[in-house]
């Protein structure tokens, strides 16, 4: 066991390792210093050198995700590539769903990444779809909401509406208020359908199981929306990635 650890440090320390997210909307990598987010088919990624390792979080289709994992072997030929799975971490972390295998690899790695032992938390992630999810204190996964996110919302208006059309040019000038023309009361619909899912959810945890600690937010949507959940929120620019460094060392 000890052993074991000691390799899986050195591994972690001196293996140059790329880490990808490939999310519905898009893929997110970093490797060192170096990160960026982008379409699935930009090549950006696989322009960096000296890659040995790949961590892939994927929550597209098995397709897609082996296309990602071949274009990594055809960009560093003998690279290790390592898939996190859902399953319980030694702090203590449970997943709440009985087939864990059916719940996003990317919300239980903002949870592994967010959740410190004896801090109830809250973990949001704001993408295509938006994603709460609630973990006690002692580490077990309660479970969460998935609602459609903005451009979701957006695209459905669009598609099953004959009138109501919404581009997402005013998106960051949008405001909860009603809205005084179609766009502005799609805009401010879609925002304050998050805003009060979120704040609703907290309202139903936290009556039953006590203060969360801190709201931890990430993905595209999640900057605009820290400053209106007034409460102490923590913005992470990708949750999903900092947890690969903890499910897969
Ligand atoms: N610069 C941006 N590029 C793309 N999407 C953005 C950007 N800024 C905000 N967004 C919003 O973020 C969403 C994508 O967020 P992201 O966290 O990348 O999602 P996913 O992980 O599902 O791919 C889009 O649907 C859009 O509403
Ligand atoms: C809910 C999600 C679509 C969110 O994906 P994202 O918005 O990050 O692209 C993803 O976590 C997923 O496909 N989950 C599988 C179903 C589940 O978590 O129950």
């Amino acid at each position: 066991m000890a052993a074991n650890r000691r390799f899986v440090q050195e591994k972690s320390v001196s293996v140059p390792t790329l880490d990808c997210d490939l999310g519905n909307s898009r893929v997110k990598w970093r490797f060192g210093r170096h990160s960026g987010a982008g379409q699935f088919d930009d090549k950006d990624c696989f322009r960096q050198i000296g890659v040995a390792r790949v961590r892939i979080a994927s929550v597209l289709s098995a397709d897609r995700t082996h296309l990602w994992a071949r274009r990594c072997e055809q960009a560093w030929p003998g690279v290790a590539i390592d898939y996190p799975k859902v399953l319980p971490l030694a702090n203590g972390l449970v997943p709440a769903y009985r087939q864990p295998e059916r719940l996003g690899i990317d919300r239980w790695l903002g949870i592994a990444a967010a959740f410190r032992p004896g801090e109830a938390c809250c973990v949001i992630s704001a993408g295509t779809a938006l994603t709460i999810d609630f973990v006690t204190r002692t580490g077990e996964h309660l479970g969460g909401y998935i609602a459609p996110g903005i451009e979701l919302g957006r695209k459905a208006l669009g598609e099953s509406t004959d009138r109501v059309r919404s581009t997402a040019k005013s998106l960051f000038e949008a405001q909860l208020g009603p809205g005084r023309d179609t766009q502005t009361c799609v805009e401010h619909a879609l925002r304050l359908g998050h805003v009060g899912l979120i704040k609703e959810a907290l309202y139903r945890y936290e009556s039953r199981h006590g203060p969360v600690g801190i709201v931890h937010l990430t993905g595209g949507n999640a900057p605009w929306l820290s400053g209106l959940l007034e409460r102490p929120t923590q913005l992470h620019e990708n949750l999903v990635l900092d947890g690969l460094t903890i499910v897969l060392p």
